[in-house]
């Protein structure tokens, strides 16, 4: 019996991985529409724009509506990647600001227009295109959004529609929706309050999804909570799209938040929701809320978490230490907001978890490696109103204290030889020379600067100045791209990107296939660690910390993979429409990979059937 019940599975899992991967070549089956005529030029899902075959022009009275000439899928392709080039070389000389909207602008229309074509220039582009997509151009786009505005894309709930979202959201056309990201625009990168504006961002972060997680396009949904916004300025200009009423605040917010979870648990109960750009306050207290009700995280806390302990991983490596070595490293915060608060949690249980730990007193809460500073300088117990969150990191004035550190003092005041030095505190250029030279007495040989902050105004410092202040033998990582730096012997300075778009896209994707109930700890620390494995030991000599953005969708196929079986062990798993948890228990590490890149949708134009 139970033999033939494990037959029928290793069949079944045959059957599931041997349906082709999609690739470049892919053919795929007809797609039913039901439209004709401009209706279909002008929806970007089925739009093909010149590459129409004239059978298809015929079935779908398309004849006449064209130019005659039938373009291939390659000659659109180079067609765009042309006027591209083009565009960068007329823009030369330009405020990088211009170009960086002008590249914004040719994709968003493209987008707009054609999505098969934008998101496969976008797949075999992404290092190039995600700088414009996503961070850092996608800062300037928030804070221009009400400027740049054609045509709506995602949902938008505000604080007026009290009482009717349950309703609104069958208002969304998608039948199916598996990816949603929402933000109350709130605290957007490094940048603030933008309001309704902030709505930039989780477009940006479904292309990614889209991009690096293959998550299908039609099934990912951009959302807007707009409870309003503090920001002056925005509430005086008279171009602002938003609420112009100050932010809702305690219960009065909740419950909008409320009522939106429940819309969407109500219509799609097995969408994934990613928390993104809340301020610190409400990003903490709404994962504490829903994380065990819905299948939800927050990206900046916990998947920005993740990416920095596998930089913090990298960088033991990169002394040439054992990893349990961890335990000793001494690392200096600075901002201990809901990314930096997030990152300690996770980098102090990942010590607690280290093997041999549990030898040492079982580190627990006396163990602190860590000093953390906030706007006041650093925290001490003597802080007066500490937030619970930020209290266990606080330092004492216990035996091991250095003498001369004190409440609020300054960053160069924490003279405490750091082995990494990691920055989440939005303030741009905080990491000055005296700060990086000081570095210089770190107890690393090859001292880690972590400028985590966005967009690059905002990074902490830069890699040249690094290599300059600090010494050729550090690494370096940055939440924004920068280039990599010619070092005095002709070597290079990798300025690594250290970045949560290395997870969220595989935790969001493994949780979706897994069909997980929630979102778990372990689900989050398997994502880290598969992170931090994927770095061979010759690539960290080199002080490269993060695979390149161009292997996103291997990575993420990766991390996907070691999240849903992280839901599997945890009995968190559920399933998914095609695979049976039971399936997913019984497929072996590789097959898992497998079975989620073999999931991911890849654009290539379908031959298009009226169902009329
Ligand atoms: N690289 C990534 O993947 C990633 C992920 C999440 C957040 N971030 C970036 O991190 C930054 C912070 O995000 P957050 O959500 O934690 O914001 P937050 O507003 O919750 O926290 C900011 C923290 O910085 C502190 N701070 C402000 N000025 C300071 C100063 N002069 N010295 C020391 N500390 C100071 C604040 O007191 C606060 O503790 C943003 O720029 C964001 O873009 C990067
Ligand atoms: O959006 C990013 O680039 C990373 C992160 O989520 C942030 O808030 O800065
Ligand atoms: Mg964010």
């Amino acid at each position: 019996m139970w033999r033939h019940a494990a037959a029928r599975r290793s069949a079944q899992i045959r059957r599931l991985l041997s349906t082709s991967a999609p690739s470049a070549g892919a053919v795929r089956g007809p797609c039913i529409v039901h439209k004709r005529g401009t209706d279909i030029l002008h929806d970007p899902w089925y739009n093909k724009d010149t590459a129409f075959p004239l059978t298809e022009r015929d079935r779908l009275g398309l004849r006449g509506l064209l130019p005659p000439r039938v373009m291939s899928f390659e000659q659109q392709y180079e067609r765009f990647i042309n006027s591209y080039h083009s565009l960068e070389h007329n823009t030369q000389g330009e405020p990088d600001s211009v170009v960086s909207l002008a590249k914004w602008r040719i994709l968003n229309r493209l987008h707009d227009r054609n999505e098969t074509l934008y998101y496969r220039v976008l797949i075999d582009n992404i290092k190039d295109f995600a700088p414009i997509i996503y961070t850092p151009t996608v800062g300037l786009v928030c804070e221009n959004y009400s400027g740049l505005f054609r045509r709506p894309r995602g949902m938008y709930f505000s604080a007026k529609d009290k009482g009717e979202m349950m309703s609104m959201i069958y208002n969304w056309p998608a039948e199916k929706v598996d990816m949603i990201v929402v933000t109350d625009g709130s605290r957007i990168l490094g940048l603030g309050d933008l309001g309704v504006q902030g709505i930039g961002i989780p477009i940006g972060k479904l292309d990614v999804y889209v991009a690096a997680a293959g998550i299908n396009p039609q099934k990912v949904l951009p959302i807007m909570l707009d409870v309003g916004t503090n920001n002056e300025e925005l509430l005086e200009d008279k171009l602002y799209l938003g609420l112009r009423q100050p932010r809702l605040e305690g219960e009065e917010y909740l419950a909008v938040v409320d009522e939106f979870m429940e819309a969407v648990h109500a219509r799609w109960p097995k969408a994934i929701v990613q928390f993104e750009d809340f301020q610190m306050k409400w990003a903490f207290e709404t994962l504490q809320r829903y994380r065990s009700r819905f299948c939800m995280f927050n990206d900046d806390v916990q998947g920005t978490a993740g990416v920095a302990l596998a930089g913090l991983l990298g960088a033991v490596r990169a002394q040439g230490r054992p990893l349990a070595d961890f335990t000793k490293q001494k690392i200096v915060v600075v901002g201990a907001g809901s990314a930096g608060i997030g990152v300690l949690n996770m980098a102090k249980h990942a010590m607690l978890r280290m093997p041999g730990t549990h030898k040492i007193g079982e580190l627990g809460e006396g163990h602190n490696q860590f000093w953390v500073l906030d706007k006041d300088g650093l925290i001490t117990k003597s802080r007066k109103d500490l937030d619970p969150a930020v209290a266990r990191f606080a330092r004492g004035y216990g035996p091991e204290e250095v003498e001369d550190l004190h409440e609020g003092a300054s960053l160069v005041e924490v003279k405490v030889k750091p082995h990494v030095l990691l920055g989440l505190s939005g303030v741009g250029g905080i990491f000055n020379e005296e700060v990086l030279k000081a570095m210089k007495e770190s107890d690393s040989p090859c001292p880690a600067i972590f400028a985590m902050s966005n967009p690059t105004t905002k990074a902490e410092c830069t890699p040249e100045d690094v290599f300059k202040h600090v010494g050729e033998n550090a690494v370096f990582a940055s939440g924004s791209p920068f280039s990599n730096v010619t070092l005095s012997n002709g070597r290079k300075g990798y300025a690594n990107q250290a970045n949560n778009m290395y997870l969220f896209p595989g935790i969001g994707l493994g949780a979706l296939l897994s069909g997980a109930r929630h979102i778990s700890d372990g689900m989050l620390h398997a994502a880290a660690e598969c992170l931090a494995s994927y770095i061979t030991d010759d690539a960290i000599r080199k002080g490269i910390l993060f695979p390149s953005i161009s292997s996103i969708r291997h990575i993420t196929a990766r991390v996907g993979a070691a999240v849903a079986r992280a839901a599997v062990d945890e009995d968190l798993a559920e399933g998914c429409s095609d695979l049976d948890p039971r399936d997913l228990r019984s497929m072996s590490e590789s097959d898992t990979v497998d079975y989620v890149a073999r999931k991911m949708w890849y654009p290539v134009y379908s031959p298009l059937v009226n169902d009329k």
